[in-house]
């Protein structure tokens, strides 16, 4: 290189320099001072950079970081740029119930097959399309019908518990992904999986390892270019291959079952024929020898489960019709136009609903049962009301007792609200047009917001609000049961302030999300923490191995909650006589 030219590069830099560090001066000035967002408490650094909360991101504790911010700044804080979270009731029913935002672009790292599935259908609009496809497979009566397959998978995982060495350390995490596996897989295909059982002989499962490797993948996948994620995925290392595939091996997956479900379909000819598939899947003869039933009495089936929900008031609204899984309903649900779900969308939406349902489901139970490790006092609890209504630790209550056992409800309501599976922040964006929000601008807790601005709250702060939920951080289930409710005497007025009380802890409690979008399998989720949760306690006690401490199971987050050591080690010990255990 000549000198010349070398002197020219020279000075490019030295002009260079200061002009860029000049443009980042005024861009700063301008998001801190002028921006229409600068009048919103935050720390200065958030606002001019989304680097910060990134940084939090990473280290996987957004939530803690932004209840941080809500203690410091109030109930709204500016966290990035364009960024603005709230804790507060108002704000959070005009966001996701009265104008149901659009949700942002944060959604799309989970698609699932390169396709769109509920979750991840950004507009309101088409997204409504998306959810009655599949909304009728988790009502309560459709669920009610399905408490056998429920209950078959829950006891199998019981039996095999029991089968197990005494004092053997299980990670829960492991151990509850591969039963609500089994869960969904039953109950969205009629297909048997026996993930739980060939979780029993330590050969895992390869689409359980799919799905906990899938949010992995979504994350480095959209953290690099696609040149280097192909490259990744070319190193010769099995581990590495499986998390690449993740993807495809739940497609595969749910792929053969829509064929196999078509192929019925069309076997069966007549148009609007939905029928209950048949078991595809054998299954193991020491399961079937110990059929589980969901009961009402404390005799012990030998066949398989009576339909409790047939004398049960409650769920009897669709109880002549014969059982349906989601995989017909969605081959054969219509689109507004006439034409049925493309395959491809499918495949997707089971897709979705896979991932969307086994870590969740995992994760809340593993914290529950953790914390009763810790809380004798909460568990001898929950195992004397359960005793009283399970006399047979292999008949599962029915729904509708599940759902009266009071102490129950009260524990699950705690352990959602402190270890919601899903606690993050749900980004919404605030609409272009001012007709979608009634003609003015958007007004959050007094501060005007413009279009394109990302608004989100967090059930994290939510369910930790002390003027809500006094002793916020401690786990205490009485506190949903209504004080009169233990003493004779309540005045009326005291009743009234009981209710107003429950009814406001009710109101910010928002484990599943909230207003049009809250979670779509969420009365699936109810059932399965009331059946695992009664089956086990009343088959087991639970201890914490060594190992599993507060520093062991300490939150950490990336959308969903997880502990820091990756895994929730407990040990079972029997409660139940030898001779009942299989
Ligand atoms: C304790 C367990 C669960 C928790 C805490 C939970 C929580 C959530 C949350 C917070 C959302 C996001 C709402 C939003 O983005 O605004 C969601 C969405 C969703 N969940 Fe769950 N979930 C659980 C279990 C399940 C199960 C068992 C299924 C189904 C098998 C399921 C299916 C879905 C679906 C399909 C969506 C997308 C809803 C939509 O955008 O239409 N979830 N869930």
């Amino acid at each position: 290189m000549s000198i010349m030219a070398m002197s020219l590069s020279y000075l490019i830099l030295v002009l260079a320099l200061p002009a860029l560090v000049l443009l980042f001066l005024f861009r700063a000035i301008h998001l801190l001072f002028f921006h229409p967002l600068s009048s919103i408490p935050g720390p200065w650094y958030a606002a001019v950079s989304s680097l910060w909360i990134t940084s939090h991101v990473l280290r996987l504790e957004q939530c803690k970081t932004i209840h941080a911010l809500f203690e410091t700044y109030g109930p709204v804080v500016r966290i990035a740029p364009n960024k603005v979270v709230f804790c507060d009731l108002g704000a959070m029913k005009s966001v996701y119930s009265t104008w149901k935002f659009d949700k942002s672009d944060y959604y799309k790292s989970l698609l699932t097959n390169d396709n769109d599935h509920a979750m991840t259908t950004l507009p309101h609009a088409q997204y409504s399309i998306r959810r009655k496809a599949y909304a009728s497979h988790y009502t309560p009566s459709n669920l009610a019908k399905l408490q056998p397959e429920i209950g078959e998978a829950t006891i199998q995982m019981i039996d095999t518990l029991h089968a197990l060495p005494a004092q053997t350390p299980l990670d829960t995490l492991s151990l509850f992904r591969h039963l609500a596996l089994d869960i969904i897989v039953s109950s969205s295909y009629g297909f048997r999986l026996g993930a739980v059982s060939k979780w029993a002989l330590e050969a895992e499962e390869a689409l359980t390892m799919a799905i906990a490797d899938f949010p992995k993948r979504g994350i480095l996948r959209s953290s690099v270019p696609t040149w280097a994620w192909n490259l990744v995925c070319k190193i010769p290392n099995a581990r590495l291959r499986l998390l690449c595939d993740s993807d495809k091996i739940m497609a595969e997956f749910v792929s053969t079952r829509v064929y196999e479900m078509r192929a019925q379909l069309n076997a069966n000819k007549g148009p609007d024929a939905v029928p209950a598939p048949a078991i595809v899947a054998p299954t193991p003869s020491h399961f079937l020898s110990a059929f589980p039933t969901f009961s009402r009495s404390s005799s012990r089936a030998s066949s398989p489960a009576p339909s409790c929900s047939s004398e049960d008031s409650s769920f009897s609204e669709d109880m002549s019709t014969e059982k349906s899984y989601m995989l017909p309903r969605l081959l054969a649900y219509r689109y507004p136009n006439g034409e049925t779900m493309p395959e491809s969308h499918v495949i997707s939406e089971c897709m979705g609903h896979m991932v969307a349902g086994t870590d969740t489901m995992s994760l809340s139970l593993s914290y529950f049962l953790w914390e009763l490790t810790r809380r004798p006092d909460i568990l001898r609890k929950l195992q004397a009301e359960i005793d009283g209504a399970m006399p047979d630790p292999k008949a599962i209550p029915c729904i509708k007792d599940l759902n009266s056992m009071e102490y129950l409800n009260a524990f699950i309501k705690e352990g959602l609200r402190l270890y919601g599976a899903a606690p993050s922040l749900l980004e919404r964006v605030v609409p272009d047009t001012t007709s979608k929000i009634g003609g003015d601008d958007f007004v959050l807790l007094g501060y005007a917001l413009p279009p394109g601005t990302i608004v989100s709250t967090q059930a994290w702060s939510m369910h930790r609000d002390p003027a809500v939920f006094p002793s916020s951080e401690t786990f205490l289930p009485e506190r949903w049961l209504p004080s009169y409710a233990s003493s004779q005497d309540g005045s009326d007025e005291e009743k009234e302030r009981e209710e107003a009380r429950l009814a406001r802890m009710a109101a910010h409690m928002i484990p599943f999300g909230a207003g049009s979008r809250i979670c779509g399998g969420m009365n699936l989720a109810h059932l399965i923490m009331r059946v695992v949760l009664v089956a086990v306690l009343r088959n087991f006690d639970v201890e914490a191995a060594p190992g599993t401490d507060e520093k062991s199971m300490d939150i950490r987050d990336s959308f969903v909650i997880f502990p820091a050591a990756m895994e929730c080690k407990l040990i079972f010990h029997s409660r139940v006589p030898a001779s009942a255990e299989i």
